[in-house]
């Protein structure tokens, strides 16, 4: 009968299996789906083969799906975490019931045929992450419409993104790690960056670092060896020397995609390994399923995508040394991390971060084992040596928990750079939008308090020691506050006003994106409030600001979306379901959207200062957390502050809000010492 007849083409299917002694229960001697002898990974529905549970069994050889078109009612398979080899072959489009293809985790290989998915178009899950697939994305997975799952991350795969407008209901989509080039298409951006990140040749939003601009190509890599901080910065500035400087924020993304491929390989590596211990346990429940529910059969769980794991590190090595002939070392300005010498840096392991608005940061592991982050600054000639060095022995004074002060620099005319601690946890940008990962779990409505207060008084904190500059942050954003292991908020790229040009400073710098600098008004201390109030609204919405974009495609305009709802009394659709499950809290919630909507008043007069903004959310927060000593354990009126302005004396009751950091200089060791005065 039909059992006799399914069981023979899975017979079949086997064959081209190699490596499959787990598959023993696969005889002619019984049929597929008799409930007393099913077949191991054979998942029946009504008496019919339904799906094929085949992952993490070692198998390896090719896949040949010819003989499962005979399986009338199969809507599941999965050969995830085994080595399957080989090209995906044409006759997988005569699976035309298919539901859900999981395939993930193999080593799959050569281009996708690019009418594959056309009869497919029942098609709601497919993952092909983690293989070595190459040549364009299918252009027919558009015609899969039904697709609500689509992962393709970690392969090396190239050419653009095909148009998805077509596919309505996907939920989940990956890119990540391949070799794709081009503008992401709008279709797809919502997705946020993680889902297109070490996509050296991607631009446009989400990916805020990578803009579409057209780009010279990536200089060409030489033979391996160990990466270094010097080789680095080496070819940064050969690329440079040989266009014009404008060229300067162009020439990262060469050197970011020779960085990522690296890194991608690896990565893929780990992912493969890493793999089956995290497939397993939802695969199993989800499938096991099957039999029940007619429509459950593909919901495996979506793999999250990974953060790429520790670099591999290649030699780009072009043969101009960064620092050649040059007598400049390393200042210190902060002894936090212990003493760090040029050339320690310079032959330090080390990987590009990213490219912001004001130079390219790159990651540097210390033969000491210290990591550290250094940033090359980008269109820093406003002040002269004596103002530049004056002004980073300032900011290497600088000592709050919530601020994370410069360790040294490095001046010549021509090059600049910055080094501070490394934190891996990375931005409040990456762990808010990017990684959907256990990081971005952390998130609750506890942890995202701590983070708006931490930032608030770090914000405050900058405000009073740099009270001379005409913006004392300037460059407020949530990718410009770094998250330490315990979810403390760490503030970094302030006090630069003085020190970049200005016409770069207009361009970049998130205070000129307020109301004001929009109105060709100046901008003032009230715009690192503005920026302050779009990072609170960013933390209890989940969403990410429009404001952040030079264009107004993208993005959620927080501003008016809180304005209007707090207007028309449903502030409860703003918050971020992930915290909004928090019923208890949800009115403190609320309490903080109107506070951060003064912050966000369009006229900066109508704005709190600094101080007037600090008192408010410790109000809300205080309120939020009384009787709850776990969530914050400092109290409003542990946070004095002077009204010299000099200082912002403080005591911590919290280790974990107390700063580890110390501080080098003389004139502050009263901030140490105040607890114990
Ligand atoms: N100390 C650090 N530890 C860990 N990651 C860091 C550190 N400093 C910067 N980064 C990360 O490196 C990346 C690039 O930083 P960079 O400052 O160059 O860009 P940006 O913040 O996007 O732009 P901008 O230049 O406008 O500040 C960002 O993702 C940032 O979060």
């Amino acid at each position: 009968g039909a059992g006799a007849e399914e069981g023979a083409s899975l017979i079949q299917f086997k064959q081209s299996l190699v490596n499959a002694p787990r598959l023993s229960s696969w005889t002619s001697k019984t049929p597929p789906c008799d409930p007393k002898t099913q077949w191991l990974g054979v998942l029946c529905l009504n008496g019919f083969v339904a799906g094929l549970r085949l992952e993490l069994m070692g198998l390896s050889g090719q896949f040949n799906p010819s003989p499962l078109k005979q399986l009338r009612g199969l809507r599941a398979i999965s050969l995830a975490g085994n080595t399957l080899s080989g090209p995906l072959p044409d006759s997988l489009t005569d699976l035309t019931t298919l539901r859900a293809l999981y395939l993930q985790g193999n080593n799959f290989s050569g281009p996708i045929p690019p009418n594959l998915f056309s009869k497919m178009t029942r098609l709601r899950k497919l993952y092909l992450a983690g293989n070595h697939f190459s040549g364009e994305i299918p252009a027919s997975i558009s015609q899969s419409k039904g697709l609500v799952e689509l992962h393709l991350e970690g392969n090396q795969f190239s050419g653009s993104i095909p148009d998805l407008a077509s596919l309505k209901s996907l939920k989940s989509f990956n890119v990540s790690h391949n070799e794709l080039q081009g503008r992401i298409p709008e279709s797809v951006s919502k997705f946020g960056a993680s889902a297109f990140v070490s996509n050296p040749g991607l631009c446009g939003v989400p990916l805020l670092d990578q803009p579409c601009e057209p780009q010279p190509p990536a200089p060409a890599p030489a033979d391996s060896q160990t990466t270094t901080m010097d080789t680095i910065l080496a070819a940064a500035a050969a690329v440079e020397a040989s266009t014009d400087s404008t060229v300067t924020k162009k020439d990262i993304p060469g050197l970011v995609m020779l960085m990522t491929i690296f890194v991608l390989a690896f990565s893929v590596i780990v992912w493969g390994l890493a793999f089956p211990g995290l497939r397993i346990k939802g695969d199993r429940d989800s499938f096991s399923k099957l039999g029940e529910k007619q429509n459950s059969d593909e919901s495996l769980p979506a793999e999250s995508s990974r953060a790429p794991g520790s670099p591999e590190r290649r030699s780009i090595d072009i043969g101009v040394k960064a620092v050649e002939g040059s007598t400049a070392e390393l200042v210190m300005v902060n002894e936090g991390g212990g003493p760090i010498t040029l050339s320690d840096l310079m032959k330090a392991a080390a990987e590009v971060l990213g490219n912001g608005g004001l130079g390219s940061a790159y990651k540097a592991v210390l033969g000491t084992g210290l990591a550290v982050a250094v940033k090359r600054m980008r269109d820093m000639n406003r002040a002269a040596r004596e103002g530049f060095e004056a002004e980073m022995r300032r900011l290497g004074r600088m000592n709050h928990p919530n601020v994370l002060p410069p360790l040294a620099y490095h001046y010549r005319k021509d090059e600049k750079l910055l080094v501070s601690e490394y934190m891996p946890k990375g931005s409040l940008l990456y762990v808010l939008h990017g990684n959907q990962g256990a990081d971005h779990a952390a998130l609750d409505w506890a942890t995202r308090m701590k983070i708006i207060l931490g930032i608030t008084r770090g914000v405050a904190y900058i405000h009073a020691e740099l009270a001379t500059l005409d913006i004392p942050h300037g460059n407020l954003k949530s990718g410009n506050v770094l998250l330490n292991e315990n979810f403390e908020p760490l503030i970094v790229d302030y006090g630069f006003i003085s020190l970049v040009n200005p016409s770069q400073a207009a361009l970049t710098m998130f205070a000129y994106k307020s109301p004001e600098a929009l109105s060709n008004r100046h901008v003032s201390p009230k715009s690192d409030v503005y920026c302050l109030g779009i990072i609170i609204l960013e933390l209890i919405t989940g969403k990410f600001p429009s404001q952040y974009l030079n264009n107004t495609k993208g993005g959620t305009d927080v501003v008016q979306w809180a304005s209007s709802a707090v207007a028309e009394g449903h502030e409860s659709d703003l918050l971020d379901p992930d915290i909004a499950v928090e019923t208890a809290s949800i009115r403190f919630m609320q309490q903080l959207v109107r506070v951060s909507l003064t912050f966000v008043e369009p006229d900066p007069d109508r704005r709190p200062d600094m101080k007037e903004a600090l008192d408010r959310i410790e109000e809300v927060v205080v309120a939020a957390t009384d009787g709850n000593g776990e969530v914050l354990r400092t109290r409003h009126e542990d946070y004095v502050r002077s009204t010299s302005g000099r200082h912002s004396v403080r005591r911590m009751e919290s280790t974990g809000l107390r700063s580890g950091r110390r501080n080098g200089n003389d004139d502050h060791d009263d901030d140490e010492s105040f607890a114990a005065s």
